[in-house]
């Protein structure tokens, strides 16, 4: 069985404070994005694992899609599958490609064995895996609290907007963009200002916590922002902790001869 995970951009990300285990408490609003990696799972004689696209960093074994098929069969005693993942998102971009990976893995086991897992189960899974997995459990813009995997409902929607990607070819840790961040409470929740404002508004309101330290860092970060907006963006931010932004527009917009040295998308919602 096939399944395309998709990636996600940060709506609004409040570090909120640090926490005992070392993570940090946040607020954003996760938003699904139709651009996908591909993942097939199928029953096999033996456990094999592909991987066709960009090359994924690191061990085999530390791939998300893998450790996932070892949390499950470990729990339900699962048959022996062939696990294979062509990569077409880009990594450690803030859009989540690998957590999207190891959710939809568990997904496709879920489904393809029967295992009848409830929503709430699947997301406790796929929250042992990282912060950000049990989001593309779901297939719909959710707010996330705690280390992420804390997620309610949310009436913030895109429909009918345009969005554009663009990743320059610079590389952000996760684990180093929250270490350079000072955690604080905000006056007003993201979710209450999302639902108050138009997407026009957010520009004034909405904020991504980690922009400061990290264009900082990377100044053609800040630059790329600031294009999106001339391109006439109704938003714009860094998604996560970078190194992509996102522009929301209310018109199809294709700015990759505007960006000709990083990675473009751009589509509908
Ligand atoms: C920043 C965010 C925002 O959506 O996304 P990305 O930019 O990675 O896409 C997420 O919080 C990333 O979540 P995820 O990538 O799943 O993180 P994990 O693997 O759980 O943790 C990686 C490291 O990030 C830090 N971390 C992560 C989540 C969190 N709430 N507090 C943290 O301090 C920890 O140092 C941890 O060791
Ligand atoms: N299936 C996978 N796809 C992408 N990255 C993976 C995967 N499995 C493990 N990883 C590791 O996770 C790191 C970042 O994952 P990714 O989800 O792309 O980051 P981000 O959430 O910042 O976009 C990669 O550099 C890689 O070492």
């Amino acid at each position: 069985m096939v399944s395309f995970p998709p990636c996600k951009i940060n709506l609004g990300l409040n570090i909120l404070s640090k926490r005992p285990d070392g993570y940090h408490n946040l607020e954003t609003c996760f938003y699904p994005i139709p651009w996908t990696d591909i993942l097939e799972v199928i029953p096999a004689d033996r456990f094999a694992f592909t991987q066709t696209g960009h090359p994924v960093p690191g061990k085999e074994a530390d791939n998300l899609c893998i450790k996932a098929y070892e949390l499950l069969r470990d729990k339900h005693h699962l048959p022996a599958v062939k696990i294979h993942l062509h990569k077409i998102l880009p990594m450690g971009a803030g859009l989540g490609g690998g957590s999207s990976d190891a959710a939809h893995t568990l997904r496709l086991l879920n489904t393809v064995f029967h295992l009848q897992l409830s929503p709430a189960q699947l997301a406790g899974y796929a929250a042992q895996l990282g912060s950000d997995c049990a989001f593309f459990t779901q297939d719909q813009p959710m707010l996330g609290e705690g280390r992420g995997e804390v997620l309610s409902p949310t009436t913030v929607t895109l429909q009918k907007k345009f969005i554009v990607l663009v990743k320059p070819d610079i590389h952000v840790s996760t684990a180093e963009a929250y270490a350079g961040i000072t955690p604080r409470q905000p006056e007003q929740s993201l979710g209450t200002l999302l639902s108050r404002y138009p997407v026009e508004a957010w520009r004034e309101q909405i904020k991504n916590d980690f922009e400061e330290t990290v264009f900082k860092k990377h100044p053609t970060l800040q630059s790329v922002k600031e294009k999106l907006y001339a391109s006439g963006a109704l938003y714009a931010s860094m998604s996560g902790s970078g190194a992509t932004l996102f522009g929301i527009f209310d018109k199809p917009t294709n700015l990759q001869t505007s960006f000709p040295d990083m990675t473009v998308w751009s589509g509908g919602i």
